[in-house]
């Protein structure tokens, strides 16, 4: 655990003191855009058009951020245009690495990096911030496309269309400003609200994340009673950004991060949805239980000093549900 300033890296555990004990995400640095023509998103500047086999994405299998962008890549044809490199789950004192030692664990690809942070000095030798996942990076012009898991997945849904033939559409131009608003209210209560419980340092930090946290997963439940999806009849990206933090909850947040007033197996509607989202075909293949599990466990030692990683629970995601087939065949 650790961070870049100016080029170097240093390490320390992230610092709560100035925020009463709260943990507050700070924002992703690299902001630019592939489109299928080139031309600047509505971020960065432009000249990332979209090509088959010039970008590479930088993943961990444990991260719901980076777990967005694995999703969209096999949901839109990507796999055979975008590669991939895989971290070790462990985030210790070097921030993530490319060790090789875990099954799973790719090592990486590009450089034969040993740290993610050289692949941010790589684009930036002053890079100071964060040494987050995922990265996109760009082989041809030797730097980071985007380091924000959000916009990612944005190129991923349309850019690459031209390339892969493929047209699935997550994030539709009629829904988008519908998809906004339950987006935010899930990133900030869920997605990144059990983060905000698990790494609060005061009593008050904790349950003002925890607390919503529930009124959330108690709003989404009875949501998911008369709607098959978020938006209704139609899967959406917003769905996806949910599943990310329902596929890791019972594991990881209930018991490591003390979101522990329910599981996602107690709500009927939300469990039966985070199957049937995990039954999408390609979906199954991006969800790794065990990086999941161990990084977690192992890598926050001020949560878990003995890190020792939790042999359970049981989960069956395969179990049939009554909600249909997610996608047209
Ligand atoms: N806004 C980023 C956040 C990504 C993020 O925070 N990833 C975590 C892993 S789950 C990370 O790399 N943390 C390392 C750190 O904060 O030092 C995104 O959504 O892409």
């Amino acid at each position: 655990m650790g961070q870049l300033i100016d080029g170097q890296w240093t390490t320390g555990w992230y610092d709560t003191k100035a925020t009463g004990g709260a943990f507050k995400r700070t924002t992703a640095k690299f902001r630019n855009w592939i489109t299928a023509d080139g031309s600047a998103g509505p971020s960065g500047e432009g000249g990332f058009p979209a090509e088959s086999g010039r970008y590479h994405l930088y993943v961990c299998y444990a991260c719901p951020w980076a777990h967005r962008t694995l999703i969209f890549r096999a949901l839109k044809g990507l796999e055979d245009h975008i590669s991939i490199s895989a971290v070790h789950p462990d985030m210790l004192e070097n921030g993530w690495t490319f060790a090789t030692d875990y099954p799973g664990a790719t090592g990486d690809d590009l450089f034969g990096a040993d740290f993610m942070h050289q692949i941010y000095t790589r684009a930036d030798p002053q890079a100071s911030g964060r040494v987050t996942v995922p990265v996109l990076w760009d082989k041809q012009r030797g730097t980071i496309v985007s380091n924000e898991s959000a916009e990612i997945i944005r190129m991923f849904n349309s850019a690459f269309d031209q390339v892969t033939g493929n047209t699935l559409d997550l994030w539709p131009e009629d829904l988008r400003a519908a998809i906004e608003p339950i987006n935010d209210r899930i990133y900030n209560t869920f997605n990144n609200g059990v983060y905000k419980a698990g790494f609060a340092t005061s009593q008050e930090a904790y349950e003002a994340a925890v607390i919503p946290l529930f009124e959330t997963m108690d709003w989404l439940e009875a949501h998911l009673s008369e709607n098959r999806f978020l938006m209704g009849d139609r899967l959406t990206e917003a769905d996806w950004r949910l599943f990310t933090t329902l596929v890791r909850f019972d594991a990881v947040y209930h018991g490591h991060f003390k979101c522990n007033r329910r599981r996602v197996v107690d709500y009927p509607n939300l469990w039966a949805y985070t199957r049937a989202l995990y039954q999408v075909p390609g979906v199954a293949g991006t969800v790794n239980m065990d990086h999941i599990t161990r990084h977690y466990h192992y890598s926050h030692e001020t949560i878990n000093p003995h890190r020792i990683v939790p042999i359970g629970p049981d989960l069956d995601f395969m179990a049939p549900h009554d909600r249909g087939a997610a996608l047209p065949a």
